[in-house]
């Protein structure tokens, strides 16, 4: 590469951060370019600036990932790196999402400062903190006289809250206390049987401008094709059910023997009604696993099965 070096949007947080350079070193390693050849450039997004109000009431997603867009689409920087658990299902004109890197562990994990072995475990009326939908909603449906307060910041900032007796439990996901290598954080993964994960929870996706060739070669040396695949059928099932940040929506795709196996589920926010699916079928055909187990659902539960 002879072009001056390639920049790297991301957002400023400590695990936008450590995404972003694991992003640079596996470039590194796949081209061989030294670390002058990347530049890593931090950009503010309106989720990051707002702390004082639950992100359900600002707008649904996009709220990490507008700005950083826009400096994509305006040459400001070359790639972006995003969790894809934050991405909208569609890409605005002009860009493309099809580089992903090798998922973390996509669980979710139970957090508590006490010794509650986990969730079945915890006081009737317990207090518990999340500022997920989703994960209030699974919390209810199993256990309804658990109350429920919004936790917001980062990973130091609820360990801090929960010290200060606020919550006696909190939920974070597993892939972002490994890649902040947080180990001593008390947290116990759930399996995806007691709670199914967001879509996409633990993976990195890189997002380029669509025209991009010399980005798009580069991106396609660190594309992780298992990820790529899961995702496929994670992000058809959002697609079709149509979700944002204001709905409840889990699920999860796992390669079995060669075979994708798809879960999912969709909650009212109250947690009063669950429905869930797994259904299994060829690898490369997860948008028609995750597209018709959408449908299904949908035809199953009726048009205001979130609102009402
Ligand atoms: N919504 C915020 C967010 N986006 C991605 C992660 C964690 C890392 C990942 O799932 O890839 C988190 C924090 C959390 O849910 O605890």
């Amino acid at each position: 590469m002879t072009q001056a070096s390639l920049r790297i949007g991301t957002r400023g947080s400590p695990l936008a951060l450590a995404q972003a350079h694991e992003t640079r070193d596996r470039l590194m390693a796949a081209t061989g370019l030294s670390s002058d050849a990347f530049e890593i450039v931090v950009i503010r997004v309106t989720g990051d600036a707002v702390q004082d109000r639950p992100l359900s009431q600002i707008g649904g997603k996009g709220l990490f990932t507008k700005e950083i867009e826009e400096a994509l689409l305006s040459g400001d920087v070359d790639i972006a790196v995003h969790s894809m658990k934050d991405m909208p299902v569609l890409q605005p004109e002009g860009l493309s999402l099809d580089c992903f890197l090798p998922r973390e562990d996509p669980r979710d994990a139970f957090v508590t400062l006490d010794d509650h072995a986990g969730l079945a475990d915890l006081p009737e009326g317990a207090v518990v903190g999340t500022s997920s939908l989703r994960r209030r909603a699974q919390l209810l449906a199993r256990r309804p006289d658990l109350q429920v307060v919004e936790f917001r910041g980062n990973v130091q900032t609820r360990l801090s809250k929960l010290s200060q007796g606020i919550a006696g439990a909190t939920f974070l996901a597993m892939a972002g206390l490994n890649r902040l290598g947080y180990r001593d954080v008390p947290a116990r993964p759930i399996p995806p049987d007691a709670m199914l994960p967001a879509i996409a929870q633990g993976t990195i996706g890189v997002e380029r401008r669509t025209g991009d060739d010399r980005v798009r070669e580069m991106l396609a040396l660190i594309h992780d094709r298992d990820t790529g695949l899961r995702l496929a059928a994670e992000r058809a099932f959002l697609k079709g059910l149509d979700g944002s940040c204001q709905t409840p929506i889990a699920g999860l795709a796992e390669i079995e023997d060669g075979r994708l196996r798809m879960r999912g589920e969709i909650l009212r926010p109250d947690g009063s009604r669950v429905v869930s699916d797994d259904s299994t079928g060829p690898l490369d055909e997860g948008v028609d696993i995750g597209g018709v187990m959408a449908c299904r659902m949908l035809h199953e539960v009726g048009p205001r099965f979130f609102s009402d």
